[in-house]
């Protein structure tokens, strides 16, 4: 083995099967730039594309994702076929080694402009334990659950970049033990561990994307955590549903890994009983064997499996889309919270600890209900590629500053 960067161990982080996009900068060159991670290192993607003289080269050879979502699915295809070569093939290895940085010099950002922001409740097991939580004298799934994948309208503009701070929120709650609410610093804040889709390809208002054209629109994928006040959230929710306690930040893993490095990672989704109506069946399976992992300081508090989520992200958009509205490059819509029917599954602090009740022991000796001050969250994944490969998320990660 050669001491070529382009010599990666079969089982590095971010192989031949993963290539996924993401922005960087380096302290040497602030200017934001495509890179594509490759083993410990990041290729500058849009000059690689200008020496090979790629067609695609001016779509990647801009300060973020923006160019390269508008241009669809067939370009998508083309910069991947590209990478694949460039990175695999010995003969292009004097060719790219140029354009290589180490993965430990750069800094990550948000890798592409968001446009809207759905946040969707997609999880059986999530949904039924935040049910007989939030509601214990109701049945913890509301008439409509299994009919439509529920969602609501998140806040765009406060979704930031893995690593960024989070300020604990304020507001307004009501303790079960006071008549009137009180306002404060947020005492019971959470996380949420998602699985987020963009969306490259728009659509004009009144049309419509059905399940089998999820590929045509959805470029890539991402880890999402949404941070949840569940505080302000239990007091402000009703009827309309999340509102302050959610919108304050929500943090993405700064990979996005296209759509097409997932298919090994296909598999059919729990049976839905009842059949959906028409709009929501597909014939291709879109379930995705993501395996997720939480951890609390470091600690492993939990590994929800993505494969178990009742409705796909092609159901999702199919829903999103069927009343006319329109989509546009650069919109987000999260999966929902990530559980699995074990304690171990779950993907919020609100079930692993039933709301406070069970608190969670750390190897260091400390416990938590909810998230103090100092804690930091990182959430990973992986998923099978081809051949025995692994196709690798990267992480997003946070960590909590005081209320201000
Ligand atoms: O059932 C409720 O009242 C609220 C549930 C949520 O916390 C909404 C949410 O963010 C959905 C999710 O992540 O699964
Ligand atoms: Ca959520
Ligand atoms: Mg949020």
């Amino acid at each position: 083995m050669s001491d070529s960067p382009l010599d990666i161990a079969p089982d590095a982080r971010f192989g031949p099967a993963t290539l996924p996009y993401g922005v960087y900068s380096t302290a040497s060159d602030p200017r934001t730039r495509v890179g594509v991670a490759y083993g410990d290192h990041v290729l500058d993607l849009g000059s690689a594309a200008r020496a090979q003289g790629a067609p695609f080269a001016d779509v990647v050879d801009g300060p973020n994702l923006d160019a390269l979502l508008a241009a669809g699915k067939p370009v998508w295809d083309e910069v991947r076929a590209a990478l694949t070569t460039w990175l695999t093939d010995p003969a292009h290895a004097d060719a790219v080694r140029p354009h290589l940085v180490e993965r430990a010099e750069v800094t990550l950002h948000l890798p592409f402009t968001v446009a809207d922001y759905v946040d969707f409740y997609a999880s059986e097991h999530h949904a039924t334990n935040v049910g007989r939580i939030f509601r214990p004298d109701q049945e913890p799934l509301t008439p409509n659950w299994k009919h439509l994948p529920i969602g609501y309208h998140g806040r765009s503009g406060t979704i930031v970049a893995s690593g960024t701070d989070i300020v604990r929120p304020t507001g307004q709650r009501k303790p079960p033990t006071e008549t009137t609410p009180v306002f404060g610093p947020s005492v019971r804040l959470d996380i949420e561990a998602e699985v987020g889709f963009v969306v490259g390809t728009p659509t004009e208002m009144g049309e419509r994307v059905g399940v089998d054209d999820f590929a045509d629109h959805v470029f890539g994928v991402f880890l999402l955590n949404d941070w949840s006040s569940r505080d302000l959230q239990a007091w402000e929710y009703v009827p309309l549903g999340p509102f302050l306690g959610k919108s304050f930040a929500t943090s993405i893993s700064p990979w996005v890994v296209p759509l097409s490095a997932l298919e090994a990672a296909r598999v059919e989704q729990p049976a839905q009983d009842p059949e959906p109506l028409p709009y929501l069946r597909g014939s291709q399976p879109w379930g995705l064997d993501l395996r997720l992992e939480v951890r609390l300081n470091g600690y492993l508090v939990s590994s929800p499996p993505f494969s178990l989520m009742y409705w796909t992200a092609a159901q999702q958009l199919a829903h999103m889309t069927v009343n006319g509205a329109s989509l546009r490059t650069g919109d987000v819509y999260a999966s929902g919270t990530v559980s699995g029917p074990e304690v171990a599954q779950r993907g919020c602090l609100l079930e692993l600890t039933w709301s406070g009740k069970e608190p969670l022991r750390l190897p260091d000796g400390t416990e938590r209900t909810f998230l103090e001050d100092g804690d930091e969250v990182t959430i990973t994944a992986t998923a099978p590629g081809p051949d025995g490969t692994r196709v690798d998320f990267g992480e997003v990660t946070g960590r909590i500053l005081p209320a201000r």
